[in-house]
This record gives C-alpha cells, structure tokens and sequence, in this order.
C-alpha cells in the first residue's frame, strides 16, 4: 500500500482523509516539525499540505517554509497542496516553489484520489528512469557485447546487492578493478567511498600499516594517529588487489578482520569496528599457492565466497574492436586528434593478437598510434601489430550473426542522430521489436539517451 503523507493541523480534516483515502497508508503530521520527522521516517512519495500551519494558521508562511524543508530534504517528494478556497496567490507560489500541484478545499474524495494516482504514477515513472539510467551508467564503463562479458556482467548485477566476499581472477589488465568498482557502484554502499590497495606495490613492512592504521608513537615517525585503508572505506566497499602478493605474516592478521570485522591500529590497544565490503583480486593461483603453503587456506575459503573469472581480452571475440573504438574516440578528445577509423588490416591485426597485457595493451598501442598516426586510419603498423592474419577465434554462425546484429543496431542509431524511431524506420523493424533487440544484446545505452532526446520510453 503506497504512503501518504498528510500535513494537516485540522483533526476533522485528518479523520475525513482518512476515512475518503483507504486504499493508502495515511499518516499524519499537524505541524513544520512533526511533518519533517514523519518525512524521514516514511519517505513517501507523495504529501499532502495544508499551507495554513500552526502557529501562523491564518497564513501561508508556515506552509510554504515547510514546502521549502520537504523539497531541500527529499527534492523527488511530490507535494500536493491543499489550500483555501480563495488562496490562489499562495497556491502559485507553492507551485513555483516546487509543489507538485494543489488542490482547493473542501475536499472532494474523488477528485483528490485521482491526482494522488497522477502523482505516484509520475513518481514511480521518475524512480523506473533514475534505475534505468543508473544501470546503463553502472555497466558503461565495462564495454563490450560478448556473451563472456555479458555473463560476467550479469553475476556482477546479482552479487552487487549482497555482502558476499567476492574474488576477481584475471590475467593483468583484464579490468578487475573496473569489475570491482561496477560492483560497489551497484550495491547499497555506492555513495560511500571504494578504496582500493595494490598489495603487491607496497613494500612488506609499510602493508600493515597502511592497512590498519597506526597510533600516534606506534613507531619512529609514527607523529600521528593515521587510519589505515580499511577505516578509510567505512561504510564503503574495500579493493585488495594483488591479495595472493599478501605476506604471509599478514595473512593472519587479515583473516581476523574478514572474520570478525574489527581491526586493530598498529601500536593500539583497542579493538575497533569497521563495516566494509571486501572484494579481492589476483592473477596468481591462489589454489596453487595454497598446495604450495604460501597462501593460509583458511584465508583462501574466507576470500572466495564467491569467484569472479575475467574473461582475458583475447576470448572476447569482437568486443577487441568495440573497447577499441570506444578508446579511440577517448583519445581523440584527449589528443585533440581526428582519426576515424581503423584500416581493415588494423581490424584483422588485432582480432589476430593475443594481447597478454589484456585492455591496458590495447590502451597503451592505440594510445601511442592515435599521437603518432599520419593518416585518418590507423594502420596495423601504427599499432605496432603484424598485419592482415585473420582472427584466431573462429566464432560459431550464432555469434557472428548476433555482433553483426547489436553492431548494426549501433550504426544505424548513429545515422539516424540517436533517435530510437529512426532507427527503427532505418532497420525495417517496428518499434516494439528494435526494444526487444535493444533488451537482448543489453544496449541499455540507447535507450537512455533517447529518453533524452525526449521520446517517451515504452512501458
Ligand atoms: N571492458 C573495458 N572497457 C574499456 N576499458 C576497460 C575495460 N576493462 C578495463 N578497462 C581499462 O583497462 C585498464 C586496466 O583495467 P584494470 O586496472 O581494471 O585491470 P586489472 O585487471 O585490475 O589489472 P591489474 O591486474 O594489472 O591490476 C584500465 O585503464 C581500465 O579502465
């Protein structure tokens, strides 16, 4: 049942309401102070408001100051003013503030039922957008199509609101850290920080204290008390990259924080709570290391609740061009340059590579082949690549068929200028269907930035 909040200072009022409402949870606040609490507590979507507040119910100033306050403090709010029958002035005034509209006593049941349906509707459709474009923003920075990909995107899209202690394992510049952040950017704590440290780039006897903080005196040019990287994501969500480079004289020491969730500051006596999520990465064989006792078994089962493969770049079949041309165009801007493509042996030449240092190499050639290009193409020399091998993953019909399909849907949104319709009309398809392929191949982005263009998103 949706909730009302009714700010009304009149008990006769608030008694009818409440018998004309029945199909909503109405609960009640008679002044500016009791109305903010009851609005924290509830968030509701939608709130009634008698301008006429105490201790100035003769005017609006009460009223509109408390306006004010819903709309500072939860701006969605969808605030339905209720005002006198001779109150126009004030009702304006409520609207430029931002009500969402207002309503004239006395009160009609049925007049006021429909605008309380109008305004959760439009609350529900503003809350279905903001999710829609959180996930096509959450799942932008990992590009590509490929169904390796797409599976990992969607095991991201489950773990994401649980607390489970994730392992990310990749070869080197595979994105686990890109992984790491999608995670933490879809669960409940992404608006509280995401730390992340590299084990291995920190010298042995610096790592504790990094990660646990020290006291003021805990050692020589220990001057003051620091929090180390685990107080520091509070809250948030914790990236220890590199976990199998751990010492293992660390190894224990971490496992109690896994376990208990309390830490100690090096040189403290006390023991002190943290809430974070912790996820890890490597591209080392834990298990392996584990046979060979350099990595605590125990350590090992309390790190991989659950394991997270990312897929090296080579096994990603065309998403090589596609994160190549997203990159392209970033360096473009970056570099001031317009290159516009890549010659047809570049394609072939990199579909060919077996890229061991993964997307950082691709960045890195298509980085330096952008500032040295001479041409509008890069060409398989510019990347440093030997040209013209035809790719080394034979794909099967279906997967071809399909990337041809989400690339086509691509092209064609682009010639039409991001216009969904178009781009139906350009592809000989309805509408309807363009959706479900969009829905298909995951090219949430499209729809999101149609929306924008101001076209009505299907329901
Ligand atoms: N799918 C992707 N699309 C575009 N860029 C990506 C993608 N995945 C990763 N990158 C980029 O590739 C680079 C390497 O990614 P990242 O640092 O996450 O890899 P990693 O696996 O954590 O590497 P390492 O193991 O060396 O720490 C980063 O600049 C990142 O932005």
């Amino acid at each position: 049942m949706n909730t009302v909040l009714v700010i009304e200072d009149d008990i006769g009022i608030q008694k009818q309401l409440k018998w004309s409402l029945s199909d909503y949870e109405l609960v009640f606040a008679g002044d500016r102070q009791q109305a903010m609490t009851q609005l924290r507590r509830y968030e509701p979507a939608v709130v009634t408001l008698d301008l006429g507040l105490p201790p100035d119910p003769a005017n609006a100033t009460e009223g509109l100051a408390c306006l004010s306050e819903i709309l500072s403090a939860l701006p969605e709010t969808k605030v339905i003013v209720l005002t006198g029958s001779t109150d126009n002035n004030h009702a304006l005034q409520a609207i430029a503030l931002g009500a969402y509209d207002y309503y004239q006593k006395p009160i009609d049941a049925d007049v006021l039922t429909i605008i309380l349906q109008r305004a959760f509707k439009l609350a529900q459709l503003e809350k279905e957008n903001h999710a829609l474009r959180a996930s096509s923003q959450q799942q932008a920075d990992i590009i590509g199509n490929s169904e390796v990909i797409q599976k990992a995107c969607r095991t991201v899209e489950k773990i994401a609101p649980t607390e489970i202690t994730t392992l990310l394992l990749g070869e080197s510049g595979t994105g686990k850290e890109v992984f790491a952040r999608a995670i933490h950017k879809q669960s409940r704590r992404a608006d509280k920080p995401f730390i992340a440290i590299n084990c291995a780039s920190i010298p042995e006897n610096l790592l504790e204290s990094e990660l646990f903080g020290y006291e003021k005196g805990a050692f020589t040019g220990a001057g003051k008390t620091t929090l180390g990287k685990i107080e520091c994501a509070n809250g948030g969500t914790l990236l220890l990259d590199e976990i199998g480079d751990m010492p293992l004289s660390l190894q224990a020491k971490m496992l109690r924080f896994l376990q208990e969730r309390v830490i100690e500051r090096v040189g403290g006596r006390s023991e002190i709570e943290v809430d974070v999520r912790v996820i890890c990465a490597t591209h080392r064989d834990l298990q392996e290391m584990v046979a060979q006792q350099s990595f605590r078994e125990d350590l090992f089962y309390r790190v991989s609740e659950i394991v997270l493969r990312i897929p090296p770049l080579r096994n990603r079949g065309h998403d090589i061009i596609i994160i190549a041309k997203a990159l392209l165009h970033r360096f473009n801007q970056e570099y001031k340059t317009q290159i516009q493509g890549f010659t047809e042996c570049a394609t072939n030449a990199m579909l060919a590579h077996s890229w061991p240092g993964n997307i950082r190499e691709l960045q890195n050639k298509l980085k330096s082949a952008v500032i040295l290009a001479e041409a509008k193409f890069i060409s398989a020399d510019d990347l440093n690549l030997r040209a013209g091998q035809s790719p080394v993953k034979m794909q099967t019909l279906r997967q071809i068929r399909e990337q041809a399909e989400s690339e086509g849907i691509r092209q064609a949104y682009m010639l039409s200028s991001n216009n969904l319709s178009k781009t139906a009309d350009l592809l000989g398809v309805t509408r309807p269907t363009l959706y479900a392929l969009i829905d298909k191949y995951k090219l949430y982005d499209l729809r999101s930035a149609d929306a924008d263009n101001g076209n009505a998103l299907p329901s």
